[in-house]
């Protein structure tokens, strides 16, 4: 299954101006790695937006999955944590030119502003998203838009990332999921406290309502021994 996936992939280089963009966010922000849920929240809430703009003079768009909502996921036993959005999605084309080229002009204005240790202007770059490098070891991001099949975009940084049609079909019905794999030294964001207090801090201004879930997976092991004491 690993090997189909890898045969199946297609592994892309970062536009050289992305991959040197990212390594300057990674080493002048990495005391500050809590800034990518609030650039995920607020990637989220832009996407859910434009699905209601569009919605609003097309409401087919919507289908049956007429919940516009943004839902956070930690897995304490993974270390990851994912950010799932019922928003407009993205196709193939769309991750690859989003996720894998900075489109926007302005980026020495960003980079300017990075080196200033300025983290309020991320967002209005768009390239918010590359602050998941501050937390995650790999990223993961399946995304489903009307238009195509559902994709997953994949990159542990290092300047390549890789796209693959995702074989477990359209599991979102619509929308974007980012999962974050923690670093070892981020493990924190995995402990449901400490992400309570982050969406707290940064939904202040968002419009759609954002729900938390806790995946706990005991270890097989420790199930065991318990059943041993109650023998
Ligand atoms: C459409 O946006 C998304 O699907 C989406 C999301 O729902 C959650 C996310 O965390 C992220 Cl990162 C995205 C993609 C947002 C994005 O990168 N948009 C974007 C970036 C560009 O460089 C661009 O240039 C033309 C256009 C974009 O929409």
């Amino acid at each position: 299954q690993k090997k189909l996936l890898e045969q199946s992939q297609e592994t892309h280089e970062f536009q050289a101006e992305t991959g040197r963009l990212m390594d300057i966010l990674i080493n002048s922000l990495y005391t500050q790695k809590e800034i990518f849920l609030r650039e995920l929240i607020s990637n989220a809430a832009d996407a859910l937006d434009k699905l209601r703009f569009l919605s609003v003079r097309n409401p087919e768009i919507l289908g049956d999955k007429t919940e516009l909502a943004i839902r956070i996921e930690i897995n304490t036993e993974e270390k990851s944590v994912s950010v799932t959005d019922s928003g407009i999605g993205m196709t193939k084309n769309d991750l690859i030119s989003n996720l894998g080229t900075i489109a926007k002009s302005g980026t020495t204005q960003f980079i300017e502003a990075i080196k200033g240790g300025n983290v309020n202007l991320i967002g209005q770059f768009g390239v918010g998203f590359y602050s998941c490098f501050l937390a995650g070891q790999k990223v993961t991001v399946a995304s489903k838009n009307t238009d195509d099949d559902q994709y997953i975009w994949e990159s542990q940084a290092a300047h390549s990332f890789a796209v693959s049609k995702d074989p477990r079909g359209n599991t979102l019905g619509r929308g974007t999921q980012v999962t974050i794999h923690l670093k070892q030294d981020a493990v924190e964001f995995a402990e449901e406290s400490t992400i309570r207090e982050l969406i707290k801090k940064y939904s202040e201004f968002i419009n759609f309502p954002i729900y938390l879930k806790v995946t706990r997976e005991v270890s097989k092991q420790v199930e065991e021994e318990s059943e041993q004491q109650d023998q």
